[in-house]
């Protein structure tokens, strides 16, 4: 992490330039869904579909703006609209020596949204009725008030996804890892991203530590309780074995260097559903029986580290994948009786099953959103296009993608051409979106904390 200068709240080296692009992966649950806010293991692993969000100057210097085309959303609030005082009172600012001056209020900040200022920024949302509108732009104003300062110029947000929005593929996580990153940047808390796309990171560096641990209260702004798996992959990206510990312990989190190349089809069901939703829903069952779902919760526990057991094999052989193909089977079976599956899902599920083409699993929250099918290997072509044809003829969307990608990342721009190229507001969809910005079309554009 950086040290700003204590007047302006800005780091004298390394500044970032506006206008300026970051970006972070979303991520596909393999074993773990909701067991893990429960303190269970899960397993995850980046996907190569990600968010994008642009950071230029406000045209007017007092204006900040949100513009989010994914979900149809916009808003506009002035500099002086913000908490100040409220946020002085609990802000973490380091001091030029390097300590922080409120390091008491950095460790409880780092793990839990505070009262005094949430009920300081409800005033700012009043109008927000939607939503998914109203956790976006509360995720952005609780990091705002605590990471930006109330010298700083407007600025203009925009964010686009090459995920499905709200469909159990971590959208929330990657925003959330975008606004920190972006809002740490522009705060001058961290220096812009060095390493390129091939680099590998030894250990995790206190800037993406910083932008992991702002980005985890910008999840629980979206959805309440989240275990903390999606945003520390979207951050750090690979592929994790995580565990949530009791409040007051850290997380465990351990990268899984090997992971097996997986073939995996994404399906999403198109039944839209909150994350929020769902994991209320769970606590409850946890709260009204808690042995009952006790159980199931230790059965995914065990089903998630036999998971790990195969996959760092050496080999994953077929013996390890049919097993491997049991395990998603049971994963699935345990998620349906935690009541967290969806007639969607389950028509995906029975297509696959029809077909013979592998084992299927809800991801993510459920309730709708995307199944993964974990295939056969002798599958040939025309199978698997036979396959996605009649998924598509049933409503859904299949989608191919990579595991294991990089974390969050930046690209400079610095040349007034490029503002208007990477003009995310204009790019016309998830395709152009990746060949004009995208981390797989463009490596060289980016770097990475
Ligand atoms: N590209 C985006 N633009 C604006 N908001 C987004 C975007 N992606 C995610 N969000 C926010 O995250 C919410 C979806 O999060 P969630 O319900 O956890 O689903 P998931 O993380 O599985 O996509 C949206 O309702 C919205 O508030
Ligand atoms: C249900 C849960 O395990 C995953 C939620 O993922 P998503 O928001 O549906 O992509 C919640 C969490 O771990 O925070
Ligand atoms: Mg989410």
């Amino acid at each position: 992490m950086t040290v700003p200068d204590p007047k302006t709240n800005q780091n004298q080296n390394n500044k970032v330039q506006v206008p300026f692009l970051v970006s972070a992966p979303g991520k596909v649950i393999i074993f773990g869904e909701h067991s893990a806010v429960h303190g269970k293991p899960a397993i995850a692993a980046a996907l190569s579909l990600r968010t994008y969000l642009s950071v230029s100057k406000s045209e007017s210097p007092d204006t900040v703006s949100l513009i989010f085309p994914d979900i149809n959303f916009s808003k506009q609030w002035k500099v002086s609209d913000f908490p100040w005082e409220a946020a002085a009172k609990y802000q973490v600012i380091p001091s030029n020596d390097g300590k922080l001056n409120n390091s008491a209020a950095f460790s409880k900040s780092s793990d839990e949204l505070v009262p005094e200022l949430v009920s300081a920024l409800a005033e700012m949302l009043v109008t927000i009725d939607d939503p998914t509108h109203y956790s976006a732009a509360y995720a952005f104003v609780y990091l705002y008030v605590n990471i930006c300062n109330s010298k700083m110029p407007g600025y203009t947000f925009t964010a686009r996804s090459t995920l499905p929005v709200g469909a159990g593929l971590g959208s929330s996580a990657s925003l959330a890892v975008c606004l920190a990153s972006s809002l740490a940047l522009i705060g001058g808390h961290i220096a812009p991203a060095s390493l390129s796309i091939n680099e590998l990171v030894a250990t995790d560096s206190p800037d993406s530590d910083f932008i992991h641990s702002w980005s985890f209260l910008a999840e629980k702004c979206i959805h309440g309780n989240p275990s903390g798996i999606d945003n520390a992959v979207a951050c750090y990206g690979g592929a994790v074995m995580f565990q949530r510990m009791k409040s007051s312990v850290p997380s465990v989190r351990t990268a899984m260097r090997n992971f097996p190349p997986l073939k995996l089809l994404l399906t999403n069901t198109k039944q839209p559903r909150r994350t929020a939703d769902l994991v209320a829903k769970v606590s409850a069952l946890v709260s009204d029986f808690p042995k009952s779902s006790g159980v199931i919760m230790d059965a995914i526990d065990y089903i998630t580290r036999e998971g790990y057991k195969l996959m760092i094999r050496p080999f994953f052989d077929n013996e390890a994948k049919s097993r491997f193909r049991e395990l998603i089977r049971m994963n699935h079976g345990l998620l349906v009786s935690l009541g967290v599956s969806h007639p969607t899902l389950e028509r995906v599920k029975l297509c696959c099953d029809e077909l013979e083409i592998g084992d299927t699993k809800l991801t993510g929250a459920g309730g709708g959103g995307c199944a993964i099918t974990l295939l056969r290997d002798e599958l040939s072509e025309s199978t698997m296009k036979n396959a996605e044809a009649r998924l598509v003829s049933e409503g859904f969307e299949t989608f191919e993608t990579t595991l294991g990608g990089k974390g969050v990342g930046y690209c400079p721009l610095d040349k007034a051409a490029d503002v208007d190229k990477f003009d995310l507001f204009r790019l016309e969809d998830r395709e152009e979106i990746e060949s004009t910005v995208g981390v797989g079309a463009n490596p060289n554009f980016w770097s990475f904390w």
